[in-house]
């Protein structure tokens, strides 16, 4: 089918590679390809080298893709994979996602050092972590917790943890799967009190639109299930604007039925004040469904909810 070569460009982290890999095991398999078909080319990411501020501070979404996106255009490679939710909602001119794999799990887990459970964790314990989100989350549950920035690929973070700069932190559960690393997990929070990320546990496939080879390859691995779970979900992101500044979650799940419900939440990244919505519909209308769901908790915050702090 193809003897030019599959050029596949990736973060160089632990968990990217895996990711990588992945990709190119599926395409392998889907289309009886051999590895040498295949390069992986690895791509250092502006997220990558700027360790010590906070993701919404240093530009939010796009900063893991930014460079990767880049060798795409400049045709230096032709398949980018990404942790979904990395992404941004408006991709720069001329890239497409063009594949979703099947998801992983999509919970976060608790990697507890002074207690297992966050339930367990000593009044005003040290927690790290550099998602708004999982800050907002953890400060709702237990206002007393001190969270710090915690920044750094999977590796940098647990051996943060290992001397002593933390009493624990939060992942995703999918990242570790991979990386056959579930057992440093001591909590695994339930996603419907404790809800993932848009994109959570969702490898993407970016590439150049029009690079017909590159779909019908790509076409071969793409999952429908994840491709609608996750239109919902990006939609609702987009609809809240997508900023790394807002803590925003979201998880749909399908039915066997065709349906598909959502659950979107936005809250104060102080924990303060929180808004959620539950939507069934049609999981060939995820789009909208995404839309809608991101209007009723911008509806339900009202216009002050965002004053002061985003944007
Ligand atoms: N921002 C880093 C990042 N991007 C995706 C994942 C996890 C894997 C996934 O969600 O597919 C992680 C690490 C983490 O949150 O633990």
């Amino acid at each position: 089918m193809t003897e030019k070569l599959i050029r596949i460009g990736t973060r160089g982290s632990q968990l990217a590679l895996a990711q990588a890999s992945e990709v190119r095991a599926r395409l392998m398999s889907a289309h009886a390809l051999p590895e040498s078909a295949f390069s992986i080319t690895v791509i250092s990411t502006s997220g990558d080298r700027i360790l010590d501020r906070p993701l919404s501070e240093v530009g939010g979404k796009g900063l893991f893709t930014k460079e990767i996106e880049l060798a795409l255009i400049e045709e230096r490679i032709d398949i980018a994979v990404h942790s979904s939710k990395d992404m941004a909602t408006a991709l720069p001119e001329g890239l497409e996602i063009s594949a979703y794999l099947p998801r992983e799990d999509v919970r976060d887990v608790f990697i507890g050092r002074a207690a297992p459970t966050i339930a367990e964790l000593p009044q005003g314990a040290t927690i790290g972590s550099a998602s708004l989100r999982r800050q907002a989350m953890l400060k709702r549950l237990r206002p007393d917790l001190n969270v710090i920035i915690f920044r750094g690929n999977v590796q940098t973070r647990l051996r943060k943890l290992d001397e002593g700069l933390a009493d624990g932190t939060l992942l995703a559960l999918a990242g570790l799967k991979r990386m056959d690393m579930t057992g440093v997990a001591t909590e695994i929070f339930d996603p419907e009190h404790f809800p993932p990320a848009p994109g959570q546990g969702a490898i993407c496939i970016e590439s150049r639109i029009g690079d017909d080879r590159v779909k019908a390859l790509v076409g071969g691995i793409a999952d429908a299930e994840t491709t609608a779970a996750l239109t919902a979900e990006r939609a609702f992101l987009a609809e809240l604007d997508g900023s790394c500044r807002t803590p925003i979650a979201a998880r749909a799940t399908l039915r066997p039925d065709g349906t598909m419900s959502l659950h979107g939440m936005i809250l104060k990244p102080d924990g303060s004040e929180m808004h959620e919505t539950r939507r069934t519909g049609l999981a060939t209308e995820a789009e909208a469904l995404g839309r809608l769901a991101g209007r009723d908790v911008l509806e339900a915050a009202g216009p002050n909810f965002f004053a002061g702090w985003a944007n």
